[in-house]
């Protein structure tokens, strides 16, 4: 196994959600950092890592308690002995009116004594890019993919230097793709050049990989960067040339599990009402209904005696997955909150129940969702292994104190092709497919 010629970790990361820290943690792992994921700030200290990764569930929560938790997550990091650190949040720059991102990104660079950061959520191979500071998803602008209509976070502006300026009173400017195509030199300069304007935070245009990876060369010296996984594909290289990360290294691989596989679902993106209607064309799927949830009926019981028919022959899914349209009428009827957050409780419980039934592997599509079963499924870190589809890797719970070792595959809403679920499945050891 690779190490690193430093005895602690290097780059410290703290995501804003459970998905989203998985993804990066696949593009660290893909550029040879050996990386392990912690379930908010852990009481241990991970061993044999190049990078760790604190997965927060901040992305939705007041702004004060975004920051707050994002400065213990540094603090942790910190003590933990790293050299950079890294905040990581949607590649569609999800985020309430509120923030949370500028808000994080300000506390961050306050508490690390800098007065600079990039801002830069492009992941060009699941299609965001950024031009002249507007996101767009694939063909379309943000604001026209299918995020206008996000749950918890709609995105109506495509402009994120706009975007990020109205929830920060720091100065918020942009380095534009004219710059960033003539690579890490000029990208240096264009930084030195917007502090001396007193501008704290730069929206960066970038197009392709070999743009981040010249992102990341100019970033060396920075004590933070913050964006979607992509941009982090650059960082591992700087640790390569001041010679503390030995390259080449390889996914660590993952240990096998035995026992009952099972799909939760609890994102309306577009993407996963696909994946659910194609698993639901082979496979069993048990639909939670939020209204019957909310009126008390015993719907969880009825998911486990689902669960219990099917899972000795095959895989099953449970979701809550739907249509843009029937999320706004449950919402209507019981606000965005309520609706979201009894889902994701009831999907917890199920977890919780199946896991003591004997599954050990879970497919789980959604951030937030998968933040709400992980903690309640009591796991506290996860190594990272090969991707599954981009954004998305095989991950292993790291057991503590004799509970067993779950396969773990978090999906993010937008992430993964049509038969994401059958393929996860497969990869994380199901034969039955
Ligand atoms: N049918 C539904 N009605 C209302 N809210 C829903 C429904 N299905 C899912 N949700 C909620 O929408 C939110 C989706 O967020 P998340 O799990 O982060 O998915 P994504 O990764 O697509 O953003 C969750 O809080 C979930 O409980
Ligand atoms: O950067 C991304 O797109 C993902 O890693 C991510 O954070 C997605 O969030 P969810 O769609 O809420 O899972």
């Amino acid at each position: 196994m690779q190490s690193n010629t430093a005895s602690s970790p290097l780059l410290g990361c703290i995501a804003d959600d459970f998905t989203g820290a998985t993804d990066l943690a696949n593009m660290l792992v893909r550029e040879g950092m050996r990386t392990v994921q912690t379930i908010g700030v852990s009481a241990t200290t991970p061993q044999d890592v190049d990078a760790i990764v604190v997965a927060l569930k901040s992305r939705t929560v007041p702004a004060a308690e975004a920051v707050a938790d994002s400065l213990a997550a540094l603090s942790w990091l910190q003590q933990q002995g790293c050299r950079q650190f890294f905040f990581k949040y949607c590649s569609t720059f999800d985020s309430t009116a509120k923030g949370n991102i500028g808000p994080v990104i300000d506390a961050l660079l306050q508490a690390l004594g800098s007065d600079f950061t990039i801002a830069c959520p492009v992941f060009p191979e699941t299609g965001r890019t950024l031009y002249r500071g507007h996101l767009f998803i694939q063909d379309q602008l943000l604001n026209e993919s299918g995020m206008q209509n996000h749950p918890l976070t709609p995105m109506t502006d495509a402009n994120l230097v706009r975007v990020l300026q109205q929830q920060t009173p720091s100065k918020v400017g942009l380095i534009a793709y004219p710059a960033v195509a003539q690579g890490s030199e000029k990208i240096h300069t264009e930084i030195a050049g917007l502090r001396q304007q007193g501008v704290r935070m730069a929206i960066v245009d970038a197009l392709e990989n070999q743009d981040l990876y010249a992102i990341g060369a100019a970033c060396a010296d920075l004590s933070l960067v913050t964006g979607g996984s992509g941009i982090a594909l650059g960082l591992p290289a700087n640790f390569v040339k001041a010679g503390l990360l030995q390259p080449g290294a390889k996914a660590s691989a993952l240990p096998g599990v035995e026992g009952w596989s099972v799909v939760l679902a609890g994102s309306a993106s577009k993407a996963t009402n696909a994946q659910v209607a194609a698993w639901m064309e082979k496979h069993p799927a048990f639909r939670l209904d939020p209204l019957a949830l909310a009126r008390g009926e015993p719907i969880v019981a009825q998911a486990l005696a689902f669960a219990d028919k099917h899972l000795e022959q095959q895989p099953l899914l449970i979701y809550a997955t739907t249509t843009p349209e029937q999320v706004r009428q449950v919402q209507a009827e019981l606000g965005v909150e309520r609706a979201g957050q009894l889902i994701e409780q009831a999907l917890a419980d199920i977890a919780v129940a199946l896991q003591a039934s004997g599954v050990r592997r879970f497919v789980i599509a959604g951030g937030e969702t998968s933040g709400a079963v992980v903690k309640a499924l009591d796991v506290h870190a996860l190594r990272i292994g090969a991707q599954i589809d981009p954004g998305v890797p095989a991950t292993a719970s790291i057991a503590t104190d004799g509970s067993p070792v779950l396969a773990l595959a978090l999906k993010s809403g937008n992430f993964g092709s049509v038969d994401f679920f059958e393929k996860a499945l497969r990869q994380l050891g199901e034969t039955r497919l």
